[in-house]
């Protein structure tokens, strides 16, 4: 098991309504959450306000995605500076859902990232691999490439890397109900702190939170906790449904 504090987020992606999501939140204010769990929501941008006002303390709010410049003319994006004056403390970065369908580089997941933290936020990190790239054993290459460019952007400051939670996502795992086994997730989980330890510092690796997500729900999760590289999760389909209490309380 992680000596880290364990984190999971819930990515609700775009699902919900306003009936849906309030029905969410009564369910997790009235939930028991293990304490020494720090959990992270992440509704639509829609919701954001109607989530964090409504919700517990105890659970903090994300956003799904910011833009990288200062509030101005720039139609339908999402500003780093509103976020954090609606007390939207964290966002999730790099989803693959973005960097596939709407063509965010690493490049420019990278300069988001760094926006969002120099404005105060949390930034949880996506990165993972294609079924292809598995297949050809490319997979630690294709998520240190990822993490390179990151690393290029952000440099080797712990104070840089504080409030980065990287998500490992396996895009052959999302939505798809195929989560990778214990071994595949904490081989690349492990690799992913080989690599910070490396490029970044041995202090970093030992500090950040490497989250798994791809089809995690309340019966895998247990045995993907027991794993000393697996962090928390972050987690998508399963997060809207009562059964995240479970996962959020795996270690219990
Ligand atoms: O994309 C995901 C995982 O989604 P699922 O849990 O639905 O596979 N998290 O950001």
């Amino acid at each position: 098991m992680s000596p880290r504090k364990f984190f999971v987020g819930g990515n609700f992606k775009m699902n919900g309504t306003i009936k849906s999501i309030k029905a969410i939140v009564d369910n997790l204010n009235q939930a028991n959450l293990d304490s020494n769990v720090e959990v992270v929501v992440a509704p639509p941008a829609l919701y954001l306000l109607l989530v964090r006002d409504s919700l517990k303390a105890q659970i903090e709010v994300a956003a799904q995605n910011v833009y990288d410049q200062p509030d101005g003319a720039f139609t339908g994006e999402i500003s780093a500076h509103q976020l954090g004056d609606s007390n939207i403390t964290w966002t999730i970065l790099g989803h693959s859902e973005r960097r596939t369908l709407l063509g965010e580089s690493d490049a420019v997941v990278s300069s988001k990232t760094k926006y969002a933290l120099d404005n105060g936020l949390g930034v949880i990190w996506c990165c993972g691999e294609t079924l292809e790239q598995r297949e050809a054993s490319q997979t630690v290459a294709i998520v240190t490439g990822q993490l390179a460019a990151l690393k290029e952007t952000l440099g080797t400051d712990a104070a840089a890397w504080a409030k980065v939670v990287i998500a490992y996502e396996p895009i052959w795992a999302i939505g798809t109900g195929k989560v990778a086994t214990t071994e595949q997730a904490q081989e690349v989980h492990a690799a992913i702190r080989s690599w910070l330890s490396d490029k970044v510092s041995p202090a970093v690796a030992e500090a950040t939170r490497i989250l798994y997500g791809g089809s995690v729900n309340e019966k895998n999760c247990k045995d993907l906790a027991k794993q000393a590289d697996i962090d928390g999760f972050l987690v998508g389909g399963a997060s809207l449904k009562p059964g995240f209490v479970d996962i959020v309380n795996c270690n219990l």
